[in-house]
């Protein structure tokens, strides 16, 4: 037996206007830091997983979200070449000492035309392309800076110098927040422009100009790989949501 599904509308489909597939994006992506918690002595967006640099995941999953145009890589000062065979579609510039110069060297050679800008961890590689396009469509409906977030799910205390609690914080305001960050491009520039000391993220920047910042849902695909237990848990996460075949 066939069996069918009645669809039934008053709106006739020539109405409805076709998704707009738009290539408005950049993605900036620092990838310069030595990974000093990870450890291994490489350059830690160099790192193998499963055989490929962390890099090489991570620019993979941003080229296979439809509104990304351009990808600038943030690259170890003395990897510029290495980067650039191992990632031939993306503008690679030398990194900085911090991340907040990383990015801020890869802002300074996005084309004006290009009004979506997104900053995105290499250390983030198996971040899914739906969560950047997530994140881009935040911003295009007017937000001045955009941030995947994830509720918090442990117990969280302050402590003194000591290690002595001081006090056991509410944790249901409390987000983890991952990249990749969007912003309009003339937000970042400024932001960049106007920081006067290093922040941990770029939406910390925009946030001290006093823009709202607005969280979208996380991905625990997204997590950082920051500690060799990340390694491992990358692995099995890189083993259950492979890629699908192009
Ligand atoms: N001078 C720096 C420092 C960091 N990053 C990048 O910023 C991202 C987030 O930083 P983190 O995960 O903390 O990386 P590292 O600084 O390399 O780590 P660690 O602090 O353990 O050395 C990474 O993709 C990293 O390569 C960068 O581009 N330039
Ligand atoms: C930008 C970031 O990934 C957001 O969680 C994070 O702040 C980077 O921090 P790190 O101290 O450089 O690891």
């Amino acid at each position: 037996m066939t069996r069918t599904t009645a669809v039934s509308s008053d709106i006739d489909s020539r109405d409805v206007p076709a998704p707009v597939r738009r290539k408005d994006v950049a993605v900036l992506v620092p990838a310069a830091g030595m990974g000093l918690r990870l450890g291994g002595g490489t350059p830690k967006a160099l790192r193998e997983l499963a055989g490929e640099p962390l890099l090489v995941h991570a620019c993979r999953r941003l080229a296979l979200a439809p509104s990304v145009a351009m990808i600038v890589i943030a690259a170890p000062p003395g990897d510029v070449d290495a980067v650039r065979a191992l990632v031939p579609g993306a503008v690679v510039v030398p990194g900085g000492a911090t991340r907040q110069q990383s990015v801020a060297a890869a802002l300074a050679v996005v084309p004006e035309s290009i009004e979506v800008v997104l900053v995105h961890d290499a250390a983030r590689a198996l971040t899914p392309p739906e969560l950047v396009e997530a994140v881009a469509a935040a911003v295009r409906s007017g937000a001045a800076a955009v941030v995947p977030a994830l509720p918090v799910v442990d117990t969280i205390k302050r402590v003194d110098a000591g290690e002595h609690v001081l006090e056991t914080v509410d944790r249901a305001p409390l987000r983890v927040i991952q990249t990749p960050q969007g912003f309009p491009r003339d937000t970042l520039v400024r932001a960049h422009a106007e920081a006067v000391d290093e922040h941990t993220d770029d939406a910390g920047m925009v946030e001290r100009l006093g823009h709202k910042v607005h969280c979208v849902p996380g991905s625990d695909l997204a997590l950082k790989i920051t500690r060799p237990l990340d390694l491992l848990i990358a692995e099995s996460l890189l083993a259950a949501h492979p890629l699908p075949e192009s």
